[in-house]
């Protein structure tokens, strides 16, 4: 996919207050259009906080959110997902005494364009069959479709964090923010999750955010880091830029950055 200088998400001046407690302060950033933007930092530096309030969790203290070029702030999460801003959770969030196929099928039915499809074709059974399709297609595209009629609570850890992607794409995102992806993975697993995002980036036209805490799959994944440090924005550049920083290095005490 061709990354664009268009921004897809332009997050201006934010400021979330929980309580008395800052979690973000007069944040600025820019999302384009077809890249894979990192957002890092140490623990409480705000990350979570600024995924809640894109995807809609929560309503801004202060700033907007643009996506797309348009004042989405505030905009509830259902909205937002219908305009396809997708965000997944850390963990899984599967069904587990349900079969691989039944959970893509129930992120189909929870897509806004499962809707147009029934509008369209009027009878359940070509919804139904239209729905099994898609969640086919994407089972296939993630290397899944041997497992489709599996339990999802026989299927590797792997194979489930793939699973999650599979139900996150069923909605069908123009933006897909990714929760700490390769938490919990072994190497393999993780370079396996890292080549499943590429490619839903380049064949799936979809830009990505994520949070992640694996400093050498960060790097070594996205195209633009943000780096936040209690809750403001500490730096922002490329992988390279990033982790030659002296403020990054400090934030992180050297280790984190050192070991990527
Ligand atoms: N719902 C909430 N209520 C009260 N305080 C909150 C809430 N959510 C976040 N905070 C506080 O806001 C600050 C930023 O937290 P946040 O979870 O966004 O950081 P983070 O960078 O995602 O951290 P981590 O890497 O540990 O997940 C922290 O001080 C946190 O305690």
């Amino acid at each position: 996919m061709m990354q664009t200088q268009t921004p897809i998400i332009e997050v201006r001046d934010l400021g979330r207050i929980f309580g008395g407690i800052v979690a973000i302060n007069d944040l600025s950033l820019t999302v384009r259009e077809g890249t894979i933007h990192g957002l890092i930092g140490p623990n409480g530096a705000g990350k979570t906080t600024t995924f809640n309030v894109i995807s809609g969790f929560y309503p801004p203290s202060r700033g907007k959110i643009l996506y797309c070029g348009e004042d989405v702030s505030g905009r509830p999460t259902s909205a937002l997902a219908e305009r396809g801003l997708i965000r997944t959770f850390q963990g899984t969030t599967l069904f587990h005494e349900f079969t691989v196929i039944e959970n893509v099928l129930l992120g189909c039915h929870r897509s806004a364009k499962a809707g147009v499809v029934s509008r369209i074709l009027g009878t359940d059974r070509n919804i139904e069959a239209a729905a099994r399709a898609k969640a086919y297609e994407i089972l296939e595209f993630l290397n899944l479709a041997h497992l489709a009629d599996e339990l999802t609570a026989n299927l590797s850890h792997g194979h489930q964090r793939a699973l999650g992607l599979a139900v996150a794409l069923a909605a069908e995102p123009r933006l897909l923010l990714l929760d700490e992806p390769f938490t919990g993975m072994n190497p393999e697993e993780t370079r396996q999750m890292i080549q499943l995002v590429r490619r839903i980036r380049e064949e799936q036209r979809v830009t990505i955010m994520l949070i992640e805490h694996d400093m050498q799959a960060v790097m070594g994944l996205c195209d633009i880091i943000t780096v936040l440090n209690f809750g403001t924005l500490l730096t922002e550049g490329t992988p390279e830029e990033v982790r030659t920083n002296p403020a990054v290095i400090e934030a992180y005490l050297g280790t984190a950055i050192d070991a990527a």
